[in-house]
């Protein structure tokens, strides 16, 4: 009789974080707005990233571990899509699910949060054995480049949480994404930007990626309106690098990429976990080849010294 009978809803999975939440109630009022006919549901969920915190991310090393239990509730159809920080999505979907929109991106770069004693220091001038906290091999083994007298510790938990341990003098530093930050409204947090000279930023970081099922083409052209083309294009060619790069363990690896008047330049580095040997390279070319330049980037790389720093770095996980 009256239309909300016949009207569909659409359920989003997402996880239980506070920062996941923000993004994923940005998407469902986006959505909300532009298909007002239809009612979009929130379904939340903990994933075993938000579960294992006392072991470094690092050494559980393996992919998919903040988005497999969204990716199951999304194959059995109890959700229709879920919203993800696109960094924390692997390169690699399962079968039957795609990539099927990526937002406009917030800054990529990290963020260089300082205790409060250290106020008005940047990360030139912060005290030689500072305690640093990052649990990322990439912030990592850039970090360690550059300032081989800086103390580095593993930190996990939340952005609250780590927030915190700051505070609480755990350490003298702490590396975050500015797009978390922001995000958050937590942007008075961030002391310095850090520029790509010093850490190139993570591929897909501040730009959301919501994975659909592949035969779902009615949740596809709805997801498809959120995509922002310039962004889209970019993260495709940093995913392009790392797929080819990755073998199912964690390897510090950067990059940058700028789209300016239809070119497109993609900058990649692979760091020894020590900072010792950073390959870096670039290469340039028309947006529509994105996807081939982050492979052929990367192939370059690996003949440049990467694949020796990625069969260690496989060849250490395994002892
Ligand atoms: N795995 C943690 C994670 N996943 C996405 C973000 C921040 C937002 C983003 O990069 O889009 C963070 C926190 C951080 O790196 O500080």
């Amino acid at each position: 009789m009256t239309a909300n009978v016949a009207m569909r809803t659409v359920r989003i999975g997402s996880r239980k974080s506070q920062l996941a939440l923000v993004q994923t109630h940005w998407v469902q009022a986006e959505l909300q707005k532009q298909f007002p006919h239809l009612k979009f549901e929130v379904k939340t969920m903990e994933t075993q990233g938000d579960k294992i915190l006392n072991v470094s991310l690092s050494k559980i090393g393996d992919k998919g571990l903040f988005t497999q239990e969204l990716e199951s509730d999304m194959l059995d159809g109890t959700i229709d899509f879920a919203v993800h920080s696109l960094k924390d999505l692997p390169t690699r979907l399962p079968e039957g699910l795609m990539l099927g929109c990526v937002t406009e991106r917030e800054d990529p770069a990290d963020a260089l949060v300082l205790n409060a004693k250290h106020q008005g220091q940047q990360i030139d001038t912060l005290p030689e054995n500072a305690v640093i906290g990052t649990s990322s091999l990439r912030r990592l083994a850039q970090l360690r480049h550059h300032f081989p007298n800086f103390e580095f510790k593993d930190i996990r938990g939340n952005l609250n949480t780590r927030l915190r341990k700051l505070d609480e003098g755990d350490y003298d530093a702490i590396i975050l994404a500015v797009a978390g930050l922001r995000r958050l409204e937590m942007s008075d947090r961030i002391d310095q930007i850090l520029p790509p000279e010093i850490s190139l930023h993570a591929v897909g970081q501040g730009a959301l990626g919501i994975e659909c099922r592949s035969d779902d083409s009615e949740i596809l052209s709805i997801v498809k309106a959120l995509e922002h083309l310039p962004t889209a294009c970019r993260c495709q060619a940093e995913r392009a690098f790392l797929r080819e790069l990755e073998g199912g363990c964690q390897v510090p690896i950067g990059v940058n990429t700028i789209l300016v008047d239809d070119q497109l330049t993609l900058t990649g580095i692979v760091a020894s976990l020590d900072g010792q040997r950073l390959i870096k390279d670039n290469i340039q070319g028309a947006p529509a080849e994105a996807e081939a330049l982050g492979t052929t980037l990367a192939k370059r790389a690996k003949a440049a010294g990467a694949q020796g720093i990625l069969d260690e770095i496989t060849a250490a996980s395994r002892a």
